[in-house]
C-alpha cells in the first residue's frame, strides 16, 4: 500500500528527511519514531504530496499512485477517499459551522457511497462513538472523539491506509489507549495499512510490526518492533528507550 525508495525532502537546500526504504503492506503497522524535529511529519506529509514549500525527490507509491509525479486530481482522490490522515488537532481541520453528520454524509455522497446514513452509523460504531454525536458541531466533541471521527470518516469512505501523526499526543492516557485500541482492531478487521508517527516508543511498541527510528532527518535504525525494543543497535534508540518512564 505504501512503497518509498530514496525519499529526500529538503527545505531551502537543507535536508529535513531522508528515507532510503519504507514499505507498509495491507494489515501491517509501521511506526516512525524520533524526537521533535527529526523529520517524522515531513516524511508523512510527503507521502500525500503535502509537504508545502519542500523539494521532494525519490519514489513514493501510495495505493498504486506515483505521488511525486501524479497530477493534482489523482492526489486529491488519494487524500480524499483512499488514505486517511489523522492529525494532532483534528478539530481544526473540520468546518466549525457544519455538524459532523452533515460533513460525513456530504463526503460519502461526493464519493458515491450507497446508503450514506447506514454507512455513517456503522462507521461511528466501528470506532466506538455514539452515532448521536453526528448531530454535534466539531467544537462540541473532545480531542479523542475528533480523532476517532477522523478515522470513522476514513473507513466509511473505504480508505485502506491510515497515516497518523502523533495520533494521541494531545490526549490523556486512557483516551490514548482507546484510540490505539480502535486502530489496532480496525487494522485486523479491515486489513488497514497503518503508518504511525510518534516520539513515544512505548506506545508504538504496543501496535507496530516494524519501526524506523529517525534522528536529524536520517533513519538511524529500522527493524521488527520487538527486536528494536529488545536489542536497540543505535545509541540514539537506546537513549529513546532510557527516556521512557
Ligand atoms: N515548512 C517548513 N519549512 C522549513 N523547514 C521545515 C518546515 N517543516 C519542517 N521543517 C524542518 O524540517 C525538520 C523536520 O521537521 P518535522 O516536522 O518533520 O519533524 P518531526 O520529527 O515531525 O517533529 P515534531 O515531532 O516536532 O512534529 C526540522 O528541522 C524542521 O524545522
Amino acid at each position: 500500500m505504501i512503497e518509498v525508495r530514496d525519499l529526500r525532502v529538503s527545505y531551502g537546500g537543507r535536508t529535513a528527511a531522508r528515507v532510503p526504504e519504507l514499505d507498509v503492506r495491507a494489515g501491517e503497522c509501521v511506526a516512525i519514531v524520533g524526537e521533535s524535529g527529526s523529520g517524522k511529519s515531513t516524511t508523512l506529509l510527503s507521502l500525500l504530496g503535502l509537504a508545502e514549500g519542500a523539494h521532494v525527490s525519490g519514489e513514493v507509491r501510495v495505493c498504486g499512485v506515483d505521488v511525486l509525479r501524479a497530477p493534482e486530481r489523482r492526489l486529491r482522490e488519494l487524500r480524499g477517499a483512499r488514505v486517511a490522515l489523522v492529525m494532532q488537532a483534528p478539530q481544526a481541520a473540520l468546518s466549525p459551522t457544519t455538524r459532523l453528520g452533515v460533513l460525513m454524509r456530504r463526503a460519502l455522497r461526493l464519493h458515491g457511497v450507497d446508503a450514506p446514513d447506514r454507512v455513517a452509523r456503522d462507521a461511528m460504531a466501528a470506532v466506538m462513538l455514539d452515532p448521536e454525536l453526528l448531530r454535534r458541531y466539531p467544537h462540541e466533541i473532545s480531542g479523542g472523539q475528533a480523532q476517532r471521527f477522523a478515522i470513522a470518516l476514513a473507513i466509511a469512505l473505504g480508505a485502506g491506509v491510515v497515516l497518523a501523526d502523533e495520533p494521541t499526543s494531545a490526549l490523556d492516557v486512557t483516551v490514548q489507549a482507546e484510540v490505539m485500541g480502535v486502530l489496532r482492531r480496525l487494522r485486523e478487521e479491515r486489513d488497514l495499512a497503518l503508518l504511525l508517527v510518534s516520539h513515544d516508543l512505548a506506545l508504538v511498541s504496543t501496535i507496530a510490526d516494524r519501526v524506523l527510528v529517525m534522528k536529524d532527518g536520517e533513519v538511524v535504525e529500522t527493524g521488527p518492533a520487538a527486536e528494536v525494543l529488545a536489542r536497540p543497535s543505535h545509541p540514539y534508540t537506546r537513549e529513546l528507550l532510557e527516556a521512557l518512564p
